[in-house]
């Protein structure tokens, strides 16, 4: 059965009958059901991230060491939603990666805050079975073509029980999304065998991730080392991407004026902590009330950054720059802007929503089970799609 001959209410009687089983009125089902359709959001409060640095010569031995810590992330609220694309900007060192790798559950040092996903405490199960990471370095075999790749990696990534045609389809929906059309059957090459080019790789390992066709895309500097018009279409390729349902959040150094018209968020990080955060088209009204408009022919997302680092050449520039950059902090966390954003999470991760309250009323259900009856509507959904 096609998906055009397969009716949406086709598809809730499936989930209403398996959810009458379970002892769910037909209006309890309706809420349920409707949230399993609604945008999903990736939440942050607060969040602040803590490492522990070794100083001193290493011939002192880890325990004669002192041990020096360091804040590298600082109360960081924000919410992305899906069908939108976010760029992270900041300098180098201001936390970028690190921001990251507390989201997906990959630091190593003390979090504090919360990060929620679609309301729930992100944790690694919940990253691993709706989030991809796209790390900045490219690991691929240099011997196989891209298409051998993606087929590879799809029997590693994808379960067991997948069919080969399927396997095969899945693989050239994910080369035609990241116009990879021309170089599918090119071999990657590596040092000693020049292959494919280096914004080539980047769509490949890109193209990687998206085999699973996760919710959420968290991209390292992937746009790091391309020629600006191989920039411009790999961010066109991932707002597409975005604006097709999925929550994506890139790091990027030098984002262009044109990349910067592709982005509906952007969130501007110094020293560990936002300067900005909020929709793209805001960025230059913000500065310029505080009194930093963008002057003429100014890609503004570069001269904001530039304004927000600090300038360490001299120590009377340093002095400056470090006193603009906690302005431009202590500013946006008074900002409308961030106490909206504040509000919004709050409301949203610390009130129930009414599905989950549905859920959480029926006793005999605990969190497992909560799992388990969103599983199963997922799973009929399945059943009704498919022959
Ligand atoms: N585990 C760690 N141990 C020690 N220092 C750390 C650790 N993780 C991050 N840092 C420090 O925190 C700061 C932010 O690092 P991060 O890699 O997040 O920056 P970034 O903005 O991604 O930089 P770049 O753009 O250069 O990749 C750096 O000064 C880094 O040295």
């Amino acid at each position: 059965m096609s998906l055009k001959c397969c009716p949406r209410a086709n598809i809730t009687s499936e989930v209403h009958y398996v959810m009458n089983v379970m002892g769910f009125s037909k209006s309890q089902v309706d809420v349920i059901q409707q949230e399993l359709d609604e945008t999903k959001t990736l939440s942050l409060h607060r969040v602040s991230y803590v490492v522990k640095q070794g100083a001193g010569p290493w011939w002192k031995g880890v325990c004669l060491r002192p041990e020096i810590y360091k804040t590298v992330l600082s109360n960081i609220t924000m919410q992305l939603k899906s069908g939108q694309i976010t760029a992270l900007l900041g300098n180098s060192g201001s936390g970028k990666t690190s921001l990251l790798d507390v989201i997906s559950c990959r630091s190593s040092g003390s979090v504090t805050g919360k990060v929620y996903y679609n309301n729930y405490e992100v944790t690694k199960t919940i990253i691993q079975d709706h989030a991809s990471y796209v790390m900045q370095a490219d690991r691929l075999l240099p011997n196989l073509t891209v298409r051998e790749t993606l087929l590879y990696t799809s029997r590693l990534k994808l379960p067991g029980n997948t069919s080969y045609s399927d396997i095969k389809e899945k693989v050239q929906t994910v080369i035609m999304e990241m116009g990879l059309k021309n170089v599918a059957d090119s071999r990657v090459g590596g040092q000693i065998f020049r292959g494919i080019s280096g914004g080539e790789r980047r769509r490949v390992t890109i193209a990687i991730q998206l085999l699973q066709n996760p919710d959420m895309v968290l991209l390292d500097e992937p746009t790091s080392g391309l020629d600006s018009h191989t920039a411009r279409h790999l961010v066109k390729s991932l707002a597409d991407m975005a604006h097709k349902g999925k929550i994506v959040l890139l790091t990027i150094h030098q984002p262009s004026s044109d990349i910067f018209k592709l982005l509906d968020q952007v969130a501007i990080l110094t020293s560990g902590e936002l300067s900005f955060c909020g929709g793209a088209s805001e960025l230059v009204p913000y500065f310029s009330r505080l009194g930093y408009p963008c002057p003429h022919y100014m890609n503004p997302m570069d001269h904001y950054i530039d304004l927000s680092s600090i300038d360490r050449r001299d120590k009377d520039l340093e002095v400056k720059t470090t006193e603009r950059q906690q302005l431009f902090i202590r500013s946006f966390i008074a900002s409308d802007i961030n106490i909206e954003a504040e509000q919004i999470v709050i409301e949203d991760t610390l009130q129930p929503s009414r599905g989950r309250q549905l859920l959480s009323n029926k006793r005999t259900l605990g969190p497992s089970h909560l799992r388990v009856v969103y599983t199963i509507i997922r799973y009929a959904k399945i059943i009704v799609l498919a022959e």
